[in-house]
């Protein structure tokens, strides 16, 4: 039997992506998001790219730390992202599970044309090629200053991987492409000031994600 539109409604999985530059501190914003809906009784399927499967976080592995053509660099951010999107992503929002990813195609156009100068055109055909008509329901686009977003990093004290070792020129190209982004997508990409306190960040978070899907 078929469902109604409403039931159809209902049980349709969402896709919420977290974007930013390396340090903007989407790590644990999406922990609390991810709890958020857990506790509304949703099934909610966590990732991140580059990664999400093994062939992905092999992918990952690449990525971060071996020199490569930028070109080659964009080819594997989408054959990750194509991985990923037919073993896990497509699945759960079929089943009508919530995805809930660390990164998507707008850290492509931020970090592959914006930082690195790849020609526009060859990353709209990846992206047509790879997920023609699908797009996240909602983006929230962590936005810093690159120099407070580098101190962050810093006070980690981890080894800094190839994009975290860019220099500030790179991310201030990166942060300017996301912005463009999401100029482009108003409806989708929400911007948010990451510059203030988690807490804040937070509140703000969980008001936008009430009112967007469950006003
Ligand atoms: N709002 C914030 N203010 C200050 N420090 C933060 C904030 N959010 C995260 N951090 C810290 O900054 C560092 C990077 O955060 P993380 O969530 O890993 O960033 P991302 O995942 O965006 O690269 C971590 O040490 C984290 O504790
Ligand atoms: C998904 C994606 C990530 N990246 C980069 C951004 C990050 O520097 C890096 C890994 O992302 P991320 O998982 O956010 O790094 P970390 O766990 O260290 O916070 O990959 C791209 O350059 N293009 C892409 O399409």
């Amino acid at each position: 039997m078929r469902s109604s539109p409403l039931e159809a409604e209902v049980q349709k999985g969402r896709f919420i992506t977290f974007e930013g530059i390396d340090g903007a501190g989407k790590s644990s914003q999406i922990a609390a998001v991810v709890s958020l809906l857990g506790a509304r009784g949703l099934v909610v399927e966590q990732s991140r790219e580059p990664g999400g499967t093994r062939l992905g976080e092999s992918l990952r592995e690449l990525l971060l730390h071996e020199p490569m053509h930028l070109e080659t660099e964009a080819m594997l951010m989408f054959a990750a992202r194509r991985e990923h999107l037919a073993a896990r992503i497509e699945p759960a929002l079929l089943r009508g599970e919530w995805v809930v990813c660390d990164r998507f195609s707008d850290a492509t156009y931020a970090y592959q044309v914006g930082g690195r100068g790849l020609e526009p055109e060859k990353f709209a055909a990846l992206e047509t090629w790879v997920h023609p008509g699908l797009q996240p329901d909602l983006t929230l686009l962590f936005d810093l200053p690159p120099e407070v977003a580098a101190s962050r990093v810093a006070s980690t004290g981890a080894d800094p991987d190839r994009f975290e070792r860019e220099q500030r020129d790179f991310f201030v190209r990166v942060r300017e492409a996301y912005l463009e982004r999401a100029r482009h997508a108003p409806g989708r990409i929400c911007v948010i000031d990451a510059n203030r306190s988690p807490e804040q960040i937070r509140e703000e978070i969980e008001t936008l994600i009430k009112e967007r899907f469950f006003a």
